[in-house]
């Protein structure tokens, strides 16, 4: 047996054992009871049968027949028994298994396995096996176990009758045992072919149904071409099964008439032995059970071992996973991460996202220093949310350093960098969990604490607004996953998720660097003050990095820093880069004249310029063009390309999920 076989076979059965070893006793014994009982009832029935014909006494005869009686029963009894513990333990092997298997998933610190689709389609087969493999393995195991007991009974019996039938039978069964593990092995590379199908199935489905994507394709009319691309994809699908369904009704139909050929030839020949005296009754029926029992021993130790051959394969996609080590070096003995004193420093950092892909940062030289605000800023796809992801070790940069006060965050444990970080990320989660639990999720070390889950929320601005929900705090947010009785969950708008995933920012205390990375796209102008007012006030001295569009929002910060094409293009103070009249300048100025009524000459970031977060509400209600305080219409003509797509529609995020 090739060695991955035997490995993964002996997994299993690990496994079995780690997950229920009363079980996995008691099915082994249930199946070499179930395994002998056909063949002790079919050689009592011989001695039944051929005393009666010699005419023996009550006396030899009942205990014959309470033997049948007593086999009769195991053999009604014992398999639905065998069939509890089974089930029993296919139950705790699942648990165990999912068990491994998402460890397995959580030990990946980065984000780069989650982006490649051969990694998606291994973990995909990996998880629909765990669901059945190991118990197709386990259960088939103990069925081939069965089987072999039953067979090697039976052939004992017909070399007593007829030895030359015992050789016809075996080689009869062995082309059908080599076809069935050759479809088993094309059914295992064919689930891996049509894999890619079923993700792309799965996602047309998805967004058939799901809520969020109900708008525009109701609005773009795109239902029935979604329906139409997902019934290519299921006739793709349908293709891949059908053709080897044909091929294995082919084997199977040509097997079962070698099988019938055999055991006629082989019951013509009992009868004419009886007729001329050579066996006895007895004989024909023993022979008769021993055809049958052989056949359907072998039928069954065929069809398992295929089965088993096939979950085996399979379960190969599990192993992948679990052995797959984590995807980010973890050293095994991490630098100590203490608290930021002096800065984190990005030099000559180079990235991209693999080798396909087109370098997105090219040579960055960054200095955040400890208790300051650092800006990024710069058009679409500069590479400013790449920069954030490399300061949370979600990526290694290719080339050049990321160092924590001079520790390269290489040589530490993600997991400790990112109990130091908070963050508000661009594409910020929306969970279908209730408010409380949204928020929550930001400490999970603050347990049931609800005060700090409303201060969190009171510090985002959006306590009000939960409060007033249907059942406060507790609210499902989602109009899909609540309880079938409860239609109380409702459905946030774009602004107040983007809150909360501010308030889930807002539960970490005392982390050493915040990250906002659009924290207030998707909010009205009046919210996006409060939030901005907030966070100066929640910044303090603590070290941040900003990213925003809006530069009227990042004029206070003690750095700002313009990135073009991976590259750091300008740095310095809003009044030096405004001095320097570069691209920032340019941009700022862009977004002002947008903003201001003609010869006005007034800029957004005018009236904030103390950067105490209270001047801007010096523009009061209505500024010079009659916008609302905060609003940078600019922004449509500024860093964003053109396009301007979350200041413009920030809940187009979650459809791209
Ligand atoms: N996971 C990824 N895989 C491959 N390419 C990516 C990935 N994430 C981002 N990119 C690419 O990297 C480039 C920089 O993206 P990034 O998100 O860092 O830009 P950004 O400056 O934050 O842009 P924006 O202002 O639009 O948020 C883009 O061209 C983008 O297509």
């Amino acid at each position: 047996m090739a060695g991955p076989t035997s490995r993964r076979i002996r997994a299993v059965a690990a496994l079995a054992w780690q997950a229920n070893p009363a079980a996995t006793t008691g099915a082994v014994i249930l199946g070499v009871c179930a395994g002998l009982a056909p063949v002790v009832t079919a050689w009592l029935t011989k001695l039944v049968l051929d005393a009666l014909a010699r005419g023996d006494g009550a006396a030899r005869l009942v205990p014959l027949a309470a033997g049948l009686a007593v086999t009769g029963l195991a053999v009604i009894v014992l398999p639905h028994v065998a069939d509890y513990a089974q089930a029993q333990l296919r139950r705790d092997l699942r648990l165990l298994i999912y068990d491994r298997l998402f460890r397995a998933v959580n030990t990946h610190p980065g984000l780069s396995r989650f982006e490649n689709p051969s990694f998606h389609d291994t973990l995909r087969l990996a998880y629909e096996s765990s669901n059945n493999a190991p118990d197709r393995l386990v259960v088939g195991t103990l069925m081939i176990g069965q089987a072999v007991i039953t067979l090697s009974g039976f052939v004992v019996t017909l070399l007593a009758v007829n030895w030359i039938m015992v050789a016809v039978i075996v080689v009869a069964a062995l082309p059908s045992v080599r076809i069935q593990l050759v479809l088993s092995r094309e059914r295992a590379e064919m689930m891996w072919d049509i894999t890619p199908a079923m993700r792309r199935q799965i996602f047309y489905g998805d967004l058939l149904t799901r809520p969020e994507a109900a708008k525009e394709v109701r609005l773009f009319g795109l239902g029935d071409h979604l329906r139409g691309r997902m019934l290519r994809e299921v006739r793709g699908i349908n293709r891949a099964e059908r053709d080897l369904d044909r091929r294995t009704l082919r084997s199977q139909g040509v097997m079962a008439l070698l099988g019938s050929a055999v055991a006629g030839g082989g019951l013509l020949w009992a009868i004419l032995s009886a007729a001329s005296g050579g066996i006895t009754v007895g004989d024909v029926t023993v022979f008769v059970a021993a055809v049958a029992g052989v056949q359907g021993a072998l039928t069954t130790i065929v069809g398992q071992w295929a089965d088993a051959h096939n979950a085996l394969l399979m379960f190969g996609h599990y192993t992948q996973v679990v052995e797959a080590g984590p995807d980010l070096p973890v050293p095994a003995d991490p630098a100590p991460l203490p608290a930021l004193r002096e800065g984190i420093d990005l030099r000559d950092v180079w990235f991209r996202y693999s080798h396909e892909h087109p370098w997105i940062l090219r040579g960055v030289d960054l200095f955040i220093p400890a208790g300051r605000t650092v800006a990024l800023v710069g058009v679409n796809g500069a590479g400013k949310s790449t920069i954030v992801k490399l300061l949370c070790r979600l990526y290694d940069p290719e080339r050049g350093h990321v160092r924590w006060d001079g520790v390269d965050l290489r040589d530490t444990d993600p997991s400790r960098l990112r109990e130091r970080i908070g963050a508000v990320f661009q594409d910020y989660m929306e969970y279908d969990l209730s408010a409380a639990d949204n928020i929550r999720l930001g400490d999970l070390k603050a347990g049931d604490d609800r005060g700090r889950v409303q201060d969190s929320a009171r510090q985002a601005g959006i306590h009000d607004a939960l409060t007033a929900l249907p059942r406060g705090y507790d609210t499902m947010l989602s109009r899909i996953f609540g309880d079938r009785d409860d239609q109380s969950g409702v459905a946030l708008s774009g602004g107040q998720w983007q809150r909360l995933a501010l308030a889930r920012a807002f539960m970490r205390r005392r982390q050493d660097l915040l990250i906002l990375d659009e924290p207030s796209s998707g909010l009205d102008a009046e919210a996006e003050h409060e939030v901005h007012t907030s966070l100066r006030r929640y910044r303090g001295d603590r070290t941040s990095v900003l990213i925003s569009h809006r530069l009227g929002t990042v004029r206070d910060a003690d750095l700002i820093v313009v990135l073009s094409g991976g590259q750091i293009i300008e740095r310095g103070t809003h009044e030096e880069l405004m001095a320097a009249g570069g691209e920032y300048a340019r941009l700022f100025t862009l977004q002002a004249s947008g903003y201001d009524s003609p010869g006005d000459g007034r800029s957004p970031g005018d009236g904030r310029s103390s950067g105490d977060g209270r001047a801007q509400e010096a523009e009061g209600p209505g500024s010079p063009d009659g916008s609302p305080p905060g609003r940078e219409p600019g922004a449509e003509a500024g860093l964003t390309d053109g396009d301007s797509p979350r200041t413009a529609t920030p809940n187009t995020r979650s459809a791209g999920r």
